[in-house]
């Protein structure tokens, strides 16, 4: 066990036959925001359906979520431990309104720092505007706010977020680094997956460089940022 808020250890997830994911261990601990880079292909997304133990993916290995092993939970019980996920492509309900996902999602949490359906919308006006619009009308960048915004009314200690910055401008983008920066003003952790190196090196503190399957690098953004020749190498930029 571990004093992490998440602790991947010695994970592999198999596609059938297909080894993807390869003895990759990292910690996030509390508060902390963590990116894992890597190219296309290299299992960033296979990385969180395994944590989450979403679609057929064999896995072996632990995964410590608040102390708790949830190699062995169905996924809605992972996520009620405290972790929100906001999926690449944002898997939005046609049939829902923005506000409809708000409500449905929201999980009131007794603490200093409750996320409610209200306050998402002072943090993106945008959506507020289009409270009654079914979500997929949305537009790409109004539709990451809306996934950003369900995931953090379910109050959740860590939110997994899968590259936030696929499909929408550069605005928006903007916007979705300012929300993260101020994530542990409000208790909540932050692992991203991302291929967007501007995006990562500013929302998070940690990296970790993934490449086929494996955790090759481990540096703090700071000093990344400054290592032009480990950019290259690993993610030829
Ligand atoms: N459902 C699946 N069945 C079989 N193989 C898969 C499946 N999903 C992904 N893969 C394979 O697993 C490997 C890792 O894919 P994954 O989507 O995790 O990479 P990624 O780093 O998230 O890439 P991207 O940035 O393109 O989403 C790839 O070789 C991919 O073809």
């Amino acid at each position: 066990m571990s004093e992490s808020l998440l602790s991947v250890e010695n994970l592999n997830a198999y596609y059938d036959k297909a080894h993807i994911l390869q003895d990759v261990s990292f910690q996030v601990n509390p508060l902390e925001r963590v990116a894992i880079l890597g190219r296309n292909g290299m299992g960033k997304s296979t990385l969180f359906k395994s944590i989450l133990g979403l679609e057929k993916i064999r896995r072996e290995g632990d995964v410590y979520l608040n102390g708790h092993n949830v190699m062995n939970k169905e996924t809605f019980e992972t996520a009620n431990l405290g972790v929100a996920y906001v999926p690449q492509g944002w898997q939005l309900f046609p049939s829902l309104s923005v506000d409809e996902h708000l409500q449905i999602a929201h999980t009131p949490h007794a603490g200093e720092h409750e996320w409610t359906p209200d306050s998402v919308y002072e943090l993106f006006p945008e959506i507020k505007a289009r409270k009654k619009v079914s979500g997929t009308k949305l537009s790409g960048g109004e539709q990451q706010m809306l996934a950003i915004a369900r995931a953090l009314v379910r109050n959740p200690w860590l939110i997994l977020m899968d590259e936030p910055s696929e499909g929408i401008s550069t605005f928006v983008i903007e916007r979705v680094i300012e929300v993260c920066q101020h994530m542990a003003e409000r208790n909540v952790s932050l692992l991203l997956v991302e291929q967007n190196l501007d995006l990562a090196l500013r929302a998070a503190q940690k990296v970790y460089i993934l490449v086929n399957g494996r955790i090759v690098y481990t540096t703090s953004t700071e000093d990344f940022k400054e290592d032009k020749e480990s950019q290259i190498h690993y993610l030829g930029v």
